[in-house]
């Protein structure tokens, strides 16, 4: 069996931040450097206009970018290639995320071709699930779930290049979490469908949970078995709650 993966904890900074935020990033930048964040892996989303001067101060903190889309190059106004977000520093980069699923209609497909974007880019694709509070309260979590993992992750996922996290839609934003053992139900589905189509990698994917992480409870959610992480919002934008949140692997 592989060994317990590595912790991450990323943050989404979504659209927020300003030159001024930087302050915060070299604040987790240092925070990391002291030993706060332990042995886990810390990664910085921040908004794309961000992301080079991100990168020139971000220390041993990973940078990501928010989406790509999945083309190379070409016209499509306003649009980001994988490929520039790697020209600028960037190592990872979430797609999927529920906001762009709603405010931009993506689906699956779209977000499986985004997913193979980065990879070809040399990107790691934090590839993002979840489901709306009626979808939960229809019972349908699971099957939707397994759904957008099968669809949205494209064939070839290693350790290196995928990273899931499960974020329930009603979550996020909201100060409201599922209970530990609802959690535990969904990433241990999600493991069991990453180790049925990818083998001994999928046992070490590392699978996130996002969705009103605070320093109050991330320690009891990053407990639960199969939770390998967090995605945060919200409270990656003050160095001190983030570096809180990251202080559970300490
Ligand atoms: O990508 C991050 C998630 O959407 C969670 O956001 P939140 O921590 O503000 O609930």
């Amino acid at each position: 069996m592989p060994s317990r993966p590595r912790p991450l904890v990323a943050g989404n900074w979504k659209m927020n931040g300003l030159l001024a935020s930087l302050a915060e990033l070299v604040a987790i930048r240092d925070g990391v450097a002291e030993g706060r964040a332990g042995e886990a892996e810390v990664v910085i989303c921040p908004p794309a206009t961000l992301i080079a001067l991100a990168n020139d101060v971000r220390g041993t903190v990973g940078i990501g970018g928010q989406d790509c889309h999945p083309a190379l190059a070409g016209a499509h106004t306003g649009d980001l290639s994988a490929e520039m977000l790697a020209d600028l520093g960037a190592t990872y980069v979430i797609v999927g995320h529920s906001e762009r699923r709603a405010d931009h209609s993506e689906s699956d497909t779209l977000v499986r071709a985004k997913a193979q974007a980065a990879w070809r880019a040399g990107l790691s694709a934090i590839v993002c699930l979840g489901e709306t509070r009626e979808q939960r309260d229809a019972g349908l979590t699971i099957e939707l779930v397994g759904r957008q993992l099968q669809d949205s992750v494209p064939d070839g996922a290693t350790t290196t290049n995928l990273v899931i996290a499960y974020e329930p839609v009603w979550a996020i934003g909201t100060g409201l979490t599922p209970t530990t053992r609802d959690v535990a139900e969904v990433h241990a589905f999600i493991r069991e469908k990453l180790v049925a189509r990818f083998g001994e990698a999928g046992a070490a994917i590392r699978v996130l949970y996002g969705g009103s992480v605070k320093p109050d409870n991330a320690a009891e959610l990053m407990a639960v078995p199969n939770v390998d992480g967090a995605l945060v919002g919200g409270a990656s934008l003050e160095a001190k709650d983030f570096l809180a949140i990251a202080g559970v692997y300490a």
